[in-house]
């Protein structure tokens, strides 16, 4: 037995192995940065290279060195949706232990190890681009989709491909790998020559204490000679590289030695991909004007450009003042882009590149060309011209602006001159208090103006401290005849308001204005009426006739329609015939906030909040995403069919006499309501079709109806409002995301009148989208259950679904049904996107709400008196499906 080490002893081992370690990570990590720099070139100066190897660790080393970061931080164009992921995807990045010592993962795996905001003192990165040959990209090897949707057999042709997308590209994104240009993804304009010389300036950073030899390999050198080497070096890289560009097919190829900034350039360009037999980079003719571009601004370069069938070739002298000096060829690929209004008068083509559009572009007298982002933009007035125009172009299409914009623009898209005052006439004020009009300010008038102009509906979002106020008493005197007047404001400045009024319109009595300061309250007893937003959403059942103008303080208290507030306030505004809402902030966080202020201005701007999404939400990705998801969950629907009428079948077979069945696509309900016709059995059915007037007639004759009587239903249109108490069983063919709404279905059966003990059956598909709808409801349930919001427990009586998990690939598509059902607003969202995926589909509220039914819900009571059992039947043998009695 060894003698214990003193305190001393252990203090200095432990600092010879510190040292023993640093020594050794240093070793492994030049050894490494040596294998990975084989074949780069020396970019660097001298300067740096004098610096020594500790110069390869930039001080800024927190960011990845990848192109597409650098380019987010330099390109004053780049927008804030500008996709930060690194698009090197040759970029290594060294942040973890083991990293520090030598082993070295590809970026997918450091998503997982070390994500990107790991606290910076944890993370040394290195980017290095290496050699052309020795690391193709990823891109070529990317899954293009999280999963498939088979062609086979409807029941089992659901096909899970585990997502393989080491980048998390979005699904639908993915799909696309091949033809990527950065218009039709929504990027905005890379320019890519900023990113050539970006390039430059990392690759000269990272690699300058090796010396690239003409064979391509790289050695390390001794100190003494470094300088004398990188000095005939860097007469060698000097060396111009020449190269060409081939035609293949519909892309084009670069034959070119290696070139450090060339390859730059090319991990740049969307449409990249790398063939890894011939060695040699291709890209869709997208981005040929890009790479020319960038090309030229590299001295050491030199680029033939395409030969075109004519023979004829673009002068690699062409200057590159942008597109307009793009070569002479023809247009090869199809484009697709869209107008975007970018001003009151003036609109913008986002669009690639195609010679023959260019040549139209050139036709309009109002063409403005912006060298920096590459973009040509017209007068408003040119619109439509620039659109018959371009739809003669084969090979194009150029979506116009939305009709949303044409109509509100209407005047402008008329114009013939290029005047573009607003021709806002004055208002004749004479009937408001002279007061108040001699005390407006110009720009307060113009905002009066305004209001008058657009018919006493608009929303005025002068800046904080303006004189909003004034301007609002001002427009609501203009139209004083259609008085009372309700004015909703925050608590705190309801006597604000009160003194506001009383100053700027001394005609108006003092008794004359209620404020209402309780909830007992009235709402109607003055001729201006003060209120709460809080205590509108208690009083406005008082509302017998409705207010005819309306003003509403802070609007963007409205942005959630969900809130109470919302849900009290935008009734009233429907109906009234002038809303004046003010506020210095209508959307405090983002663009969606404006929906329902827009709406409340003008209910038919946008009807739908899908199409504002889409537009002003960036919601193009998630919308993708969500796609990809309905088509699923449409196809689960399919696929579940014959199943689910075989269960029904077999139902009644053995003696169930009555009960409902829902779904929510159309297809399920008319596949089961079919069936029920064949075999000639007593049924009703209740879609989002049905009209109000019938839904009560419909409902008693399946109250009243003795002996087999089944109720197909509706999961959205019908699970509210109704009372089906003659049943007790519901049967749910079909899963819906969010669980109150099943449960609200469930209760159709479940309540007052009911004397037995109700059955609920849930028909549930393995390999469906049940797979991860169904999970997903029990976490709704569980939450809701935790926070004392519901005694439902889904769970309990619940086959275990944890195979879903044995396969982490899999638990990702779960998390994207998580995340796509979780966000806020995206039940109403997803319904509207289920709806106008399949428009066959049962439709959402229309006509559903318990107010058109009467319905007087009161849970509480009936929990009490009927016992509900839920059921769960797990299709999971399709071939081998068997009666579940
Ligand atoms: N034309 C005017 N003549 C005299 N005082 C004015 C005039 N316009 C505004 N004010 C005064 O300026 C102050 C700010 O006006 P007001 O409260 O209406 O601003 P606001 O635009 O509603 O600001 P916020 O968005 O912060 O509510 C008030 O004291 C108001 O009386």
């Amino acid at each position: 037995m060894s003698l214990p080490l003193t305190e001393e002893q252990r203090k200095r081992i432990e600092e010879n192995r510190q040292k023993a370690l640093a020594r050794r990570a240093e070793k492994l990590l030049a050894e490494q940065h040596q294998k990975t720099s084989l074949g780069t070139s020396v970019a660097g100066n001298l300067s740096q290279a004098k610096q020594g190897p500790s110069q390869n660790f930039p001080r800024e080393s927190c960011k990845p060195v990848s192109h597409g970061v650098i380019f987010k931080q330099q390109n004053p164009s780049s927008s804030s949706n500008y996709d930060p992921k690194p698009h090197n995807s040759h970029s290594f990045h060294l942040s973890t232990p083991e990293q520090a010592k030598g082993i070295w993962k590809k970026p997918e795996e450091m998503t997982t190890a070390c994500p990107g905001h790991s606290p910076p003192r944890q993370v040394a990165l290195i980017g290095i681009s290496p050699p052309l040959a020795q690391s193709p990209p990823e891109v070529s090897k990317q899954q293009p989709l999280g999963y498939e949707l088979g062609q086979g057999h409807a029941q089992a042709s659901i096909r899970y491909i585990p997502f393989a997308n080491p980048t998390h590209e979005p699904l639908a994104k993915a799909k696309s790998s091949q033809e990527t240009p950065a218009c039709s993804s929504g990027q905005p304009p890379r320019d890519v020559k900023l990113e050539a010389n970006t390039a430059k300036a990392s690759t000269s950073r990272q690699n300058t204490s090796y010396i690239h030899s003409s064979s391509g390999s790289a050695t390390p050198m001794p100190e003494g000679r470094l300088q004398q080497t990188l000095g005939s070096s860097l007469q060698k890289a000097a060396v111009t590289q020449k190269g060409k560009c081939v035609r293949n097919g519909d892309r084009f190829q670069v034959l070119i030695g290696y070139h450090a900034e060339l390859l730059a350039v090319f991990k740049s360009l969307p449409s990249k991909i790398y063939d890894p037999d011939s060695k040699t980079w291709n890209f869709s003719m997208n981005d040929y004007s890009a790479l020319m571009e960038a090309a030229r601004s590299l001295p050491t370069v030199n680029l033939q450009p395409l030969e075109w069938a004519d023979g004829s070739s673009e002068s690699p002298s062409t200057s590159s003042a942008g597109q307009a000096s793009l070569p002479s060829a023809p247009s090869l690929a199809f484009v697709k882009g869209r107008c975007i209004l970018i001003s009151r008068a003036y609109f913008e083509a986002d669009i690639s590149y195609s010679q023959d559009l260019i040549a139209l572009f050139k036709q309009m007298d109002s063409r403005r060309y912006d060298v920096k982002t590459r973009k040509w933009s017209f007068l408003l007035e040119e619109h439509n011209k620039l659109i018959t125009k371009a739809r003669c172009l084969p090979q194009v299409q150029l979506d116009p602006l939305p009709t949303t914009l044409t109509l509100a623009f209407a005047s402008q898209l008329k114009k013939t001159s290029l005047n573009l005052t607003p021709d806002v006439p004055e208002a004749d004020l004479s009937e408001v208090d002279p007061k108040l009009v001699s005390n407006l300010m110009p720009f307060q008038r113009a905002g009066v103006n305004f209001a008058i102009a657009k018919g006493g509906r608009l929303l005025l979002a002068d800046d904080m401290g303006l004189g909003k106020t004034i301007q609002a008493i001002c427009i609501a005197a203009f139209y004083r005849k259609e008085w009372p007047l309700l004015v909703v404001v925050p608590s705190s400045v309801r006597f604000t308001w009160e003194q506001a009024f009383l100053r700027w319109l001394p005609s108006l009595s003092p008794d004359c204005i209620n404020v209402v300061v309780t909830g007992k309250d009235r709402l109607t007893a003055g001729l201006v009426n003060i209120v709460s937003f809080d205590l509108l959403s208690k009083l406005e059942k008082q509302l017998k006739t409705p207010f005819k103008v309306v003003i509403i303080d802070e609007s963007h208290f409205l942005k959630n329609s969900r809130t109470a507030r919302c849900r009290a306030a935008m009734p009233v505004l429907k109906v009234a015939k002038r809303v004046i809402l003010l506020s210095g902030t209508p959307a405090t966080s983002r663009p969606a906030e404006l929906y329902t202020q827009i709406i409340a201005v003008k209910p038919t701007f946008f009807p739908q909040f899908h199409a504002f999404g889409l537009r002003y939400c960036d919601a193009k990705r998630k919308q993708q995403q969500k796609e990809a998801l309905i088509l699923f969950f449409n196809r689960t629907a399919e696929a579940k069919i014959p199943s689910v009428v075989e269960y029904i079948m077999d139902l009644l077979e053995s003696g169930k006499e009555k009960f409902l069945v829902f779904a929510h696509h159309k297809v399920v309900l008319d596949a089961v309501t079919k069936a029920l016709k064949r075999k000639h059995v007593l049924h009703i059915r209740i879609d989002g079709s049905t009209p109000s007037a019938e839904r009560e007639d419909l409902c008693q004759k399946f109250q009243l109806s003795q002996g087999h009587a089944v109720a197909v239903l509706s999961i959205t249109a019908a699970n509210m409002g109704l009372t089906f108490s003659s049943a007790d069983l519901v049967v749910f063919a079909e899963l819906f995301w969010n669980p109150g709404v099943l449960i609200q279905a469930e209760d159709r059966v479940h309540r007052i009148g009911q004397i037995s003990s109700v059955g609920i059956h849930y028909l549930v598909a393995k390999g469906t989208a049940d797979d991860y709808l169904w999970p997903l409801i029990q976490e709704k349930i569980k939450v809701l259950g935790e926070a004392g919001l519901s005694e439902t427990n889904f769970s309990e009586m619940t086959e275990a679904t944890d195979y879903l998990y044995k396969d982490p690939k899999q638990q990702k598509i779960y998390d994207l049904f998580q995340k796509s059902f979780e966000e806020e607003g995206n039940d109403m969202e997803l319904l509207e996107a289920a709806e106008s995926f399949d428009p066959g589909s049962a439709s959402g509220t229309s006509g559903s709400s318990s107010q058109d039914m009467g319905d007087t819900p009161d849970e509480s009571s009936l929990t009490a008196c009927t016992q509900k059992k839920r059921r769960f039947e797990f299709f999971d043998n399709w071939d081998s499906f068997t009666s579940p009695l």
